[in-house]
């Protein structure tokens, strides 16, 4: 096996690695990027992309249940699933083939294989890359930097009985090409709660279990309560406070008997219940690069390892672990290589969105977090029945609420539970960025009956 020498190699094709490598080749440099299963990683094969794709078709069905609330009559509503899970798997097609086509037009070398530090060291101030491919053959790369984006996976807890049993992950609920008459959910965190949302919608009855008192415990308590009211309500079922013991059964027919002695029957069962890191493959120790004690790479503030020419972006240097976030790191590294950038993580604001419907959008500190850090805060808070589009649209579930520092009147952080909240909460962020207290959102002209709108409305609940 001869050498092969890169200027750079990219072990994972995330959210990161796919751009950093166009870059880098459009900069001159050869470039390998390794990806073990699929070009474009989680987000566009088995995370973001394909999740959003169904949970739009879900909200086709919830808004074709409730025609009547807007005065059309419809007949019988029927979910096809294996046409849902074609119109995904389209979509995810489309974004992996462009990621595929941007590689290969920027000059990157695309290799298909698991990569790690290979067990014969390259020369002092190099580094060697073994990678095996899916047919057993490898290849030995040489490089002076190595870029690792490797993102996690699911993790598969230690419940009694779940080797036994056929139980979904959130990649393989996405293939499956009928409605569950009950899904068992484990777990209630993101990937659960939108699981289970989208899931009910198609028709199958849900419940949810969560081993905690709430859900989603980096939000402010009166937030979960309102997204969980509103789970409630549609007729999803969580169990609070309860722990699987032990699972047995097969499709159709799952077993799960709980800790307080309880037996919940469904006929799937989906295991939700966190991600891990994928770092096993890549021997870290052989080159000294740090890990955390959950397994996740140490990094700087700008991404890099400690070792001199390794660094790790996105989902595997730990949470947050979002697609923007990853994204930015890419950002973060290519100005720093590339342009004589001075970018840092520490920079960032942190905004994230749950879609579950409605969905959750938060941006900055919540109340929680403020108190921690001992700002002196004052809370907007108002009823998104206060939005009069979303009156008008029959969505008038949630809440917006904005934390302001008393001092000096800049907008800390925003939380909303409500219709498009990702959306508006983008608006707020703007503000943030911007640096402009609140009263400039609270005295803006926004068009009426925008969702925006009820900006004005929550920033002049502080005065009122
Ligand atoms: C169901 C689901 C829905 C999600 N929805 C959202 C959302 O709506 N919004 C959002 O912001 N985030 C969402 N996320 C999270 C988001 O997908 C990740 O944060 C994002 O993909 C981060 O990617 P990354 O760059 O760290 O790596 P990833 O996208 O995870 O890519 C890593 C790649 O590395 C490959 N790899 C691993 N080991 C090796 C190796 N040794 N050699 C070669 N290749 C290797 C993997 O096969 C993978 O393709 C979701 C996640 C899931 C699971
Ligand atoms: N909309 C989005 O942006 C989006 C969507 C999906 C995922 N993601 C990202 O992926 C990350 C991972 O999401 P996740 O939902 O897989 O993990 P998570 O860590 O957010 O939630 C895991 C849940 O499983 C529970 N749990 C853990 N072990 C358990 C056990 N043995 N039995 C029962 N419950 C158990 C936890 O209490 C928690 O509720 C998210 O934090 C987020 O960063 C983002």
């Amino acid at each position: 096996m001869s050498d092969e020498r890169f200027d750079a190699v990219i072990l994972g094709s995330g959210q990161a690695g796919v751009p950093l490598a166009k870059d880098l080749a459009k900069a001159g440099q050869s470039v390998a990027i390794v990806e073990s299963w699929h070009i474009g990683g989680t987000c566009v094969n088995v995370g973001c992309t394909p999740s959003k794709t169904l949970a739009a078709s879900a909200r086709v069905a919830y808004l074709a249940h409730r025609s009547s609330d807007f005065g059309i009559s419809g007949g019988e509503i029927h979910t096809d699933m294996p046409a849902v899970i074609a119109r995904k798997r389209q979509i995810v097609e489309h974004s992996n083939a462009s990621n595929i086509k941007g590689l290969e037009k920027a000059g990157a070398t695309i290799i298909m294989g698991e990569g790690g530090f290979a067990e014969q060291p390259a020369s002092a101030g190099e580094y060697a890359i073994a990678v095996k491919a899916a047919d057993g053959t490898e290849r030995r790369l040489i490089t002076k930097q190595v870029f690792l984006n490797t993102g996690e996976r699911p993790v598969v807890p230690e419940l009694k009985g779940l080797d036994n049993v056929p139980f979904l992950d959130s990649t393989s609920i996405m293939e499956l090409e009928e409605v569950p008459d009950h899904l068992i959910v484990l777990g209630a965190g993101i990937v659960a709660l939108e699981f289970a949302q989208m899931f009910h919608r198609f028709g199958a009855a849900v419940t949810v279990i969560e081993r905690g008192t709430r859900l989603l415990p980096h939000e402010d308590e009166d937030i979960c309560s309102c997204a969980r009211d509103i789970l409630l309500e549609d007729g999803l079922e969580i169990l609070f406070e309860t722990e699987a013991a032990e699972v047995s059964g097969t499709t159709g027919s799952i077993r799960l008997k709980l800790k307080d002695g309880k037996e919940l029957h469904g006929t799937h069962l989906l295991v939700a219940t966190g991600r891990r890191p994928n770092v096993e493959s890549l021997h870290l120790d052989r080159v000294g690069v740090k890990q955390n004690e959950h397994g996740y790479i140490e990094v700087n503030d700008l991404l890099e390892t400690g070792v001199p020419g390794i660094w790790a972006l996105g989902d595997v240097k730990g949470p947050p672990a979002f697609t923007h976030v990853s994204y930015d790191d890419y950002r973060i590294v290519a100005a720093n290589l590339l342009h004589n950038g001075s970018r840092r993580v520490s920079d960032r604001t942190l905004v994230y969105t749950i879609y579950t419907d409605p969905e959750i959008g938060r941006v900055g500190m919540n109340e929680m977090e403020a108190r921690k850090a001992g700002k002196k805060i004052r809370v907007a808070s108002v009823p998104m029945s206060y939005m009069a589009r979303a009156l008008e649209m029959a969505e008038s579930r949630g809440m917006l609420k904005a934390i302001i520092d008393t001092e000096t009147d800049l907008i800390l952080g925003a939380s909303i539970v409500g219709v498009e909240g990702g959306e508006v909460i983008a608006q707020i962020q703007l503000a943030m960025l911007g640096g402009l207290k609140y009263t400039v959102l609270r005295d803006a002209v926004f068009s009426h009956p925008t969702k925006s709108e009820v900006l004005n409305t929550l920033f002049m609940s502080l005065d009122s």
